[in-house]
């Protein structure tokens, strides 16, 4: 079915029974990276089959890796550890993870690749990542500052040191560090990898990147706070089992609370690697969310809180969520006219923070809504929410979940949650 909009009718009753979020997308386009540059076949099961992992596997198969898919949740990568360059351009569509790690591991292509996206992904910063390779001797350049970019490859990583700002996105660190191992054959100087500023936001996201690149056989280490030194040794091929993704996981949460049901997801909060099992507790508190939710650690997650602060008992206010901003949308925007477009004052922006105006009253109330997602799944999938207490809230471009979690709208039906398609082909 496809359709450009999808009104949720509210269910009336708690909403329980068993769903499995999908694999991690963030960790199936890190190990479907590093799969496809080491030497050997890896098997990659629990994987998302997904937009954003489609795209990372095609670029693959584009620079000469095997990428097959025996069933819905597993890749069987082969490869020689080597890339060719590709005929054409990488399209990566709107996927942040997919185009700023192929931007630093293209630098170990023997001639040019352009890593591209779509109208979305062009408006997405990659300036700092760029830089950072520039500063290695590798020919990178990307005259908007957001992709396309151009990497004129020279078969290897850089080495020595290189600094980066992850201020805008962690994923700029994730793509030098996987990149790392790739330095000059022979070469013994390892790379380090330092973060001007100390601190970033999603520093779960390094994590899961670091035990990713060990899994492969990389050596890693944090030699201080914020800076990682990263041996010259390639990678070797493994079999990798990829947990639920976490941020999925938070909408089926959030309908838990938001409904007084049950939805066993069939993996413990404390279970997930990710940053943003750390949204659990917070939405476990519901509806006593606390008044200062600081989002910095589970940047993902905002968008299924701050639709179930709608319903809070007291208003919360976001901050540390200064880079929604450049997210597959301005997520802070798109929140704020959501809330506002159900009903005006519901939300206000202040600088970068949100402040979620709550009132525990809408519940059962039919406010007819058309919620603009500006292509962005977290959008459609969080107001979704809204839409389990509140008549009358329409997802405009429902299909858009397709990046992360093709099998949402099913998995909500198999609560019984009814939907209506008016315009459905
Ligand atoms: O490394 C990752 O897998 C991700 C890092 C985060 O992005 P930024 O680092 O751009 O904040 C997150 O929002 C994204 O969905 C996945
Ligand atoms: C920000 C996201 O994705 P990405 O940066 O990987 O495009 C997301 O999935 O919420």
């Amino acid at each position: 079915m496809t359709t450009d909009k999808l009104t949720i009718l509210p269910p009336g009753h708690p909403l329980s029974g068993h769903v499995s979020p999908p694999g991690s997308k963030s960790i199936t386009n890190r190990v479907l990276l590093l799969a496809g540059l080491a030497k050997g076949t890896s098997r990659l099961t629990g994987a998302l089959k997904s937009d954003d992992t489609r795209y990372m596997a095609e670029a693959l198969r584009a620079m000469g890796v095997s990428v097959e898919e025996p069933d819905e949740t597993t890749f069987v990568v082969t490869s020689t550890g080597e890339w060719k360059a590709p005929s054409a351009p990488l399209f990566l569509g709107n996927a942040g993870t997919a185009t700023r790690f192929l931007t630093a591991a293209v630098a170990s292509v023997n001639g040019q690749v352009i890593v591209d996206g779509d109208e979305h992904m062009r408006k997405r910063p990659i300036g700092p990542l760029v830089a950072a390779l520039a500063s290695l001797g590798i020919s990178a350049k990307a005259p908007t500052g957001c992709p396309p970019v151009t990497v004129d490859g020279r078969g290897h990583f850089g080495s020595g040191r290189v600094e980066i700002d992850a201020g805008l996105s962690s994923q700029y660190v994730s793509a030098l560090l996987m990149a790392a191992p790739l330095a000059p054959a022979g070469s013994n100087a390892p790379v380090t990898v330092a973060l001007t500023g100390i601190e970033i936001g999603a520093r779960g996201y390094v994590d899961l990147t670091l035990d990713a690149m060990r899994a492969f056989g990389a050596r890693v280490e944090e030699t201080d706070l914020g800076t990682w030194t990263v041996e010259p040794t390639g990678y070797r091929a493994a079999d990798f089992h990829i947990e639920p993704d976490a941020s999925a996981a938070t909408y089926l949460w959030g309908a838990e609370v938001l409904t007084g049901g049950t939805i066993d997801i069939g993996t413990a909060a404390t279970a997930f690697t990710q940053p943003d099992a750390k949204a659990y507790d917070v939405i476990a508190a519901f509806p006593d969310m606390p008044a200062v939710i600081d989002g910095s650690q589970m940047q993902d997650a905002i968008p299924t809180i701050a639709v179930l602060a709608a319903f809070n008992n007291q208003p919360v206010r976001f901050v540390g969520i200064a880079n929604l901003r450049v997210k597959e949308c301005d997520r802070i925007r798109a929140l704020s006219t959501g809330l506002n477009a159900i009903r005006d004052g519901l939300a206000v922006e202040e600088g970068d923070d949100l402040v979620v105006n709550a009132d525990p009253a809408l519940a059962g109330q039919l406010l007819p809504a058309e919620i603009d997602t500006f292509a962005d799944h977290r959008i459609a999938m969080s107001f979704a929410l809204a839409g389990l207490k509140i008549g009358g809230i329409t997802i405009l471009d429902p299909g858009c979940v397709a990046k992360t979690y093709p099998g949402y709208w099913d998995a909500l039906g198999s609560l019984g949650v009814q939907t209506v398609a008016p315009n459905a082909a």
